[in-house]
């Protein structure tokens, strides 16, 4: 395990296992729908690209960059900016937005307001991780892997400025960490 982990959250088992449950939920609902999968950059990477292999039906999806934590802050501001917009049209398409987590949800209630402005056929949402403590804005998250309690977690795509996104797990960093930055 990496020595600034204090305790794994979600282990290599565990996201495997979700992956294949909301794999085979989304087959239900979606398998005839050719949906559009809407990634959420950059956090959500990892998680889609497992999650869209558990698919067995005909998609598409796409990438789009928002960020509403910056640098070294874990507390979020409500400013949700885009930074890279998606290439596909989502007009009278079925799409689902790809999260890595839901925190305060100003995020997803963002991008749920900019896909109904353009005029998207429906609109679901799956999240890897929900952390419900911190809600700020009240999200109906369609599909959640795991609930967490809340804690600052990072890998499997997730940061804490910018590094351990490439642990396979999800994790708590130990304090000193924050501490002697
Ligand atoms: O529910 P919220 O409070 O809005 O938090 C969730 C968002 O915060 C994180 O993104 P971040 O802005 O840290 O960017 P990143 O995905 O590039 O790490 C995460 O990936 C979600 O997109
Ligand atoms: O706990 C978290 N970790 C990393 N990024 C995040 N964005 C919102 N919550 C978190």
């Amino acid at each position: 395990m990496n020595s600034d982990i204090e305790k794994v959250l979600v282990s290599e088992k565990e996201i495997d296992e979700t992956i294949q449950r909301l794999g085979k939920e989304l087959t239900q609902e979606y398998r005839d729908k050719n949906p559009l999968f809407v990634c959420v950059l950059r956090g959500a990477a990892m998680f889609m690209m497992d999650l869209v292999k558990s698919l067995d039906f005909k998609m598409e999806y796409d990438f789009m960059d928002v960020s509403s934590y910056g640098g070294e802050n874990t507390i979020t501001t409500g400013d949700v900016r885009i930074i890279k917009d998606l290439d596909t049209p989502v007009r009278d398409r079925d799409v689902v937005i790809v999260e890595d987590i839901i925190d305060t949800g100003y995020t997803l209630d963002r991008l749920v307001e900019l896909f109904e402005s353009r005029h998207a056929k429906s609109i679901k949402m799956v999240s890897f991780l929900d952390k419900p403590a911190r809600r700020v804005k009240h999200v109906d998250v369609d599909y959640i892997g795991v609930k967490i309690p809340d804690e600052f977690v990072v890998g499997y795509g997730m940061d804490y400025d910018e590094h351990y996104r490439n642990l396979p797990y999800v994790g708590v960093l130990k304090p000193e960490v924050y501490t002697t930055k």
